[in-house]
């Protein structure tokens, strides 16, 4: 530990830079010392750590009258910083200038790029210039050459750069995407979150707050968060990963809404909540699903997910000892699966918290970033004014699940098949249900929708709703430690820049 002022003291792993300082005579008026001989100085660049998990750069200069000891301390420091072996040289930065309120250029120059050469991180810097770029890209470049890519923009954008290093990483070891049970090359190229989108759900629930210098830092001092991702096929074809959400009914129709309303920003996400909530569409369809070991916690649990939570690290040892036992083999033929018919406003299956700022608890409060499971939420056909309780739970403290028309199981693997679907592949598509086209043909007004609904895949669409979806427990890595409990330390840390002598 390196001291800084009386009663506080930073690691030397949240150190940012140490660098010699040019000792300005207006900076301070210390007397004697000034008169008697001239001063060296150098200044260390640390993390403060403020309020609700937001963190800023701080620095204190140190100075005295010894030229030797100074540059001794400089060296010394410099040489620690050198351990630390986790942190990134060299990255490859993805900008996705038009997502969110279309500032993810600015705000890498203003806020990131600054900080990241104080802390000599070099960079190659991709402004994208239509979707998939980056994931395209990232097939093409040396990716081995980085110790990190940083994407700068929102969900979607994350997820652009997932796929595509999760992608390149299956090539380049030969496996097979489309084979849903195939076991998957973890990715160790960490992501950084640069939050700049409309949700930013990623980086709110494994930070804690989605804030362009926090996440900046978090990157800098070489973090490391493992995260769950869950591969979604349909008959043996590859669609896509998701980390976040995949939901289907509620959250699946308000983002195919709201995609025709890009130009309304992050606005388009409460225009199209509010149609579609009061468009109260269900859909029927039949869910399978494994649920995962009960030694991993449930969904109802009222601790969450926090840095170095003890769920995930058992599952980051049972994932070591299986990978190190039999590679290839998979659990989940041997345990039962369950299986749930019914009518539902919202299928919502979740890596993560899903918290954003929009919902600080999220859809799932007690979710975990690397425990190999996902909590798959059920809601089932209610009145809007019961949907409207249940959503409005998600922005206070009440039990969100604590409903009877919600169920939520913690699973490793589920399949989805609408009642369409399942019409469609027995041939009992009768004369009523073509002649009335989308509406129940029984109850003409009862919102039941015919059609299917789309899937919402972290904010993407997928172009089926038949899905077979499976956790890979820890499939990739970012640069985050997950959401700290609260520091009471802050005060002690509060003063911004501060000025001490060796
Ligand atoms: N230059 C570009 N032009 C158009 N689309 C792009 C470009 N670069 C990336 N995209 C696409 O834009 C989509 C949305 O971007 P992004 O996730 O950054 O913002 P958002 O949708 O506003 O935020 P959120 O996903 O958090 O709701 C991504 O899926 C990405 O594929
Ligand atoms: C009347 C009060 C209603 C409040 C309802 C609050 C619920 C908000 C929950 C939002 C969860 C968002 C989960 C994240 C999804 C992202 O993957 C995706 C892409 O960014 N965003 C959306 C909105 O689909
Ligand atoms: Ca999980």
């Amino acid at each position: 530990m390196f001291p800084i002022l009386e009663n506080c003291s930073v690691p030397i792993s949240e150190i940012i830079a140490v660098e010699e300082t040019e000792f300005n005579k207006k900076q301070r008026n210390i007397g004697r010392w000034q008169k008697m001989a001239k001063l060296h100085a150098f200044t260390v660049f640390y993390v403060k750590k403020a309020r609700n998990h937001r963190w800023r750069c701080s620095d204190v200069t140190f100075w005295c009258v010894d030229e030797h000891l100074c540059n001794q301390w400089i060296q010394a420091l410099k040489e620690l910083l050198e351990m630390q072996r986790s942190r990134p040289k060299h990255l490859l930065v993805y900008i996705n200038p038009y997502g969110g309120k279309r500032q993810g250029k600015r705000i890498y120059e203003q806020k990131v790029a600054p900080l990241f050469s104080l802390a000599s991180i070099s960079t190659d810097v991709v402004i994208t210039e239509h979707a998939n770029h980056a994931k395209d890209n990232l097939f093409e470049v040396n990716i081995y050459k980085y110790d990190g890519v940083v994407c700068v923009g929102g969900d979607g954008m994350f997820s652009e750069v997932m796929h595509g290093l999760i992608g390149r990483m299956q090539k380049d070891s030969g496996i097979d995407q489309n084979n849903p049970k195939a076991s998957l090359v973890q990715c160790n190229i960490r992501i950084g979150i640069i939050p700049a989108g409309s949700t930013d759900c990623i980086c709110y629930s494994t930070v804690g707050i989605s804030d362009p210098v926090t996440s900046a830092l978090h990157i800098i001092v070489g973090d490391c968060q493992p995260l769950d991702v869950s591969s979604v096929h349909h008959n043996n074809t590859f669609l896509k990963y998701s980390v976040s959400l995949l939901g289907y009914g509620f959250y699946g129709d308000i983002l195919k809404d709201s995609e025709k309303k890009r130009w309304m920003g992050p606005m388009r996400y409460d225009y199209s909540g509010f149609k579609t909530f009061l468009s109260h569409h269900y859909y029927e369809g039949t869910i399978a699903y494994q649920p995962a070991k009960q030694t991993h916690g449930s969904p109802r649990d009222k601790e969450s997910c926090r840095t170095g939570c003890c769920i995930c690290k058992k599952s980051e040892k049972e994932l070591a000892e299986k990978n190190q036992e039999h590679g290839l083999k998979h659990e989940e033929g041997e345990e039962e699966w369950k299986v749930i018919k019914g009518k539902f406003l919202a299928i919502n299956a979740v890596n993560m918290s899903c918290a954003c700022p929009r919902s600080p608890k999220g859809l799932s409060p007690a979710a975990h970033l690397a425990d190999g499971s996902a909590d798959l939420i059920l809601v089932r056909k209610c009145s809007r004014f019961d949907f409207l309780r249940y959503l409005v739970r998600h922005t206070n403290q009440d039990d969100q699940f604590d409903f009877p028309f919600v169920d939520v199981y913690r699973v490793k693997c589920f399949q989805f098949t609408s009642k369409l679907s399942e019409d469609n592949e027995s041939n009992v598509m009768d004369i009523g249900k073509k002649r009335f086209g989308q509406f129940c043909r029984d109850h003409p007004a009862c919102c039941c929708n015919i059609v299917n609904s789309t899937w919402n895949c972290d904010g993407e669409t997928l172009d089926s709703s038949a899905i077979e979806v499976r956790v890979h427990c820890q499939l990739m890595k970012l640069f985050a430690r997950g959401i700290e409990e609260n520091c009471k330390d802050e005060a002690a840390c509060s003063q911004s820049s501060t000025e001490q002598l060796l």
